[in-house]
């Protein structure tokens, strides 16, 4: 059998096609990181974005690769340069995804370990990306950039071309993005309610995730 692809444009494939939904987490206090992961995970979730934006990120993600289970894959977000990038790849990030695009990101992402999942709002935006070669994007914002009828018009051009939209998707629209052809995952915040998170509601996230990834795959 052949083993896990190589080239990090087909391994980011390998990582949208482990689960639909695609958790984007902020950490505020170090000690959520764990708990609130395996709540994830005890829901059904096998993909983990954590977000670049507070201290509490790179050492959430060192302990998340550590202590959760091989099958579950830990990635950084709101990874904007190359520093970044390689920052999240030594605390052992096995994907990293961007808002946007740089000419210097995608050259990185190209040699990355950790494969990326570039963002692109515009078809502009996506053609730097494919004569690259990247094939798999994020659609960022997802609801106020076109939406649903964005990502329709774009399979027409680029059949070949498949996404993980993300901003301003909600529990009940996930699904209606998860139906088209070219959507392999969908993320969000809606996963991890902030009130939910403070309150260390753990079994209400294990309870969201479920019941999110149930109405999504019904
Ligand atoms: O930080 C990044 O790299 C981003 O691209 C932004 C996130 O994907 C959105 O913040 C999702 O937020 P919601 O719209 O609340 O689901």
């Amino acid at each position: 059998m052949p083993g896990p692809p190589q080239d990090p444009l087909q391994r980011i494939h390998a990582v949208l096609a482990m689960g639909p939904l695609v958790p984007v987490i902020t950490i505020h206090r170090k000690e959520d990181a764990l708990p609130l992961a395996e709540a994830l995970v005890e829901g059904g979730i096998r993909v983990l974005e954590v977000t670049l934006r507070t201290p509490e990120a790179l050492p959430a993600i060192e302990i998340l690769c550590k202590h959760l289970p091989a099958e579950v894959v830990v990635g950084a977000g709101t990874v904007t340069d190359p520093d970044s990038y390689r920052q999240a790849e030594s605390v052992g990030a096995r994907f990293v995804v961007s808002p946007g695009i740089t000419p210097r990101l995608l050259d990185y992402g190209l040699r990355a370990n950790a494969p990326l999942l570039p963002g692109i709002a515009t078809v502009s935006e996506l053609m730097l990306g494919y004569e690259l070669g990247y094939r798999a994007f994020k659609f960022f914002p997802a609801a106020v950039a076109g939406g649903l009828e964005a990502l329709k018009a774009m399979a027409g051009p680029f059949p070949d071309a498949v996404f993980c939209p993300t901003g301003g998707i909600r529990r009940d629209t996930a699904r209606e993005y998860l139906a088209l052809s070219n959507v392999m995952a969908v993320g969000g915040t809606w996963l991890t309610p902030e009130n939910r998170v403070s309150e260390s509601d753990w079994p209400g996230i294990a309870r969201l995730a479920r019941e999110s990834l149930a109405s999504c795959l019904s």
